[in-house]
């Protein structure tokens, strides 16, 4: 070997390294957008399979849509996910369980970014201003990081027409203006076809059938057509529907009293109280549950358990 040569090879190797290792050092203090990093399918499972009760159809899908879109090298659109329930059945739940599986800051990550009807968009008169600013945001943020995460809460209280502005970014394009928008995740969630997942799961249960023979096919044709059509769904004659740039509509079943149960006990163990059986009882109790005759399901899911527990 040429002494010029090694002496290069050494140079650049001991920069790449140098590089490399000031890139790790800098990751471990700021938080570093890692889109390339994979997925870790089996710490999703199991923390969805731990921590998330009585919703088997949500699991599974989100299970299968992550892993799905975060092993593909090459995705053709961003994933977009559409959840829906009634109140309390974990939505808010799952979409941080998700977020933390994807940048370990979870909702705190400068790379995850929540927008809440109510608080972000509350002017009807203001649309064209949020369809503006919601662009530019996405626009920015998807720049700095291709895998941003964005989260839409109450969907349903979402002017219609607000939503439609960011269309273009769910789309297959390529690039827009340099931009791909195809590593991002889109999360919407909502309690528009609460009602519809209530009644099919009602269905079953009347029919002596298991809540958990509730097929995919049982409910998510039902609930985008329920969901393009309801007027108070935020995606009501959306184009995010029309042109089926929505990947999956994920049910969430109302939750029964067993579930709200496993609520308060899971909060017990949070709290690193001793697991009492007497008070998981009481405040399970105290919930209240529909329809009138049979009492089958909590009319406010699991929320509201943490305050209760406060009680004892
Ligand atoms: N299926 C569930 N499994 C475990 N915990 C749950 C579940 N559903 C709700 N919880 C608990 O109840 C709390 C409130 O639920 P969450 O905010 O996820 O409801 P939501 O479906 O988003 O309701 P809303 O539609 O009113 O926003 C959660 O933080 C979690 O502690």
């Amino acid at each position: 070997f040429e002494p010029i040569t090694v002496g290069i090879a050494i140079g650049a190797a001991s920069a790449l390294t140098g590089y490399l290792s000031y890139k790790d050092l800098y990751c471990r203090f700021a938080e570093c957008c890692r889109s390339e990093r994979p997925l870790n399918a089996s710490a999703l499972k199991q923390d969805l399979e731990e921590k998330l009760f009585g919703q088997h159809l949500a699991t599974e899908v989100i299970l299968k849509a992550l892993t799905g879109f975060k092993n593909n090298k090459n995705p053709k659109k961003p994933l977009t996910l559409s959840l829906h329930g009634w109140a309390g059945t974990g939505k808010n739940f799952v979409s941080q369980i998700v977020a933390e599986n994807l940048h370990p800051k979870g909702l705190k990550s400068n790379f995850v970014h929540l927008f809440v009807s109510t608080l972000h968009f509350p002017h009807e008169q203001h649309i064209k201003l949020y369809q503006d600013q919601l662009q530019r945001w996405i626009r920015g943020n998807v720049s700095a990081c291709a895998g941003s995460v964005f989260i839409f809460d109450e969907m349903d209280k979402l002017h219609p027409g607000v939503i439609d502005a960011i269309k273009p970014f769910l789309d297959y394009y390529e690039q827009i203006d340099g931009v791909s928008y195809r590593k991002a995740i889109f999360i919407f969630l909502s309690n528009a076809g609460g009602d519809l997942i209530t009644k099919t799961a009602l269905d079953f249960w009347r029919a002596g059938r298991k809540r958990e023979d509730i097929q995919l096919k049982d409910l998510e044709a039902v609930l985008s057509v329920g969901v393009f059509n309801n007027k108070h769904s935020g995606l009501w004659h959306s184009g995010l529907i029309d042109r089926n740039l929505i990947d999956y509509f994920i049910p969430f079943l109302p939750l029964e009293y067993r579930h709200v149960k496993m609520c308060v006990r899971a909060e017990m163990k949070a709290r690193g109280s001793a697991i009492d059986e007497d008070i998981i009882t009481r405040v399970a109790e105290e919930m209240t549950f529909f329809p009138k005759d049979e009492k089958i399901y909590s009319d406010k899911g699991c929320k509201t358990v943490q305050s209760r527990l406060d009680f004892y």
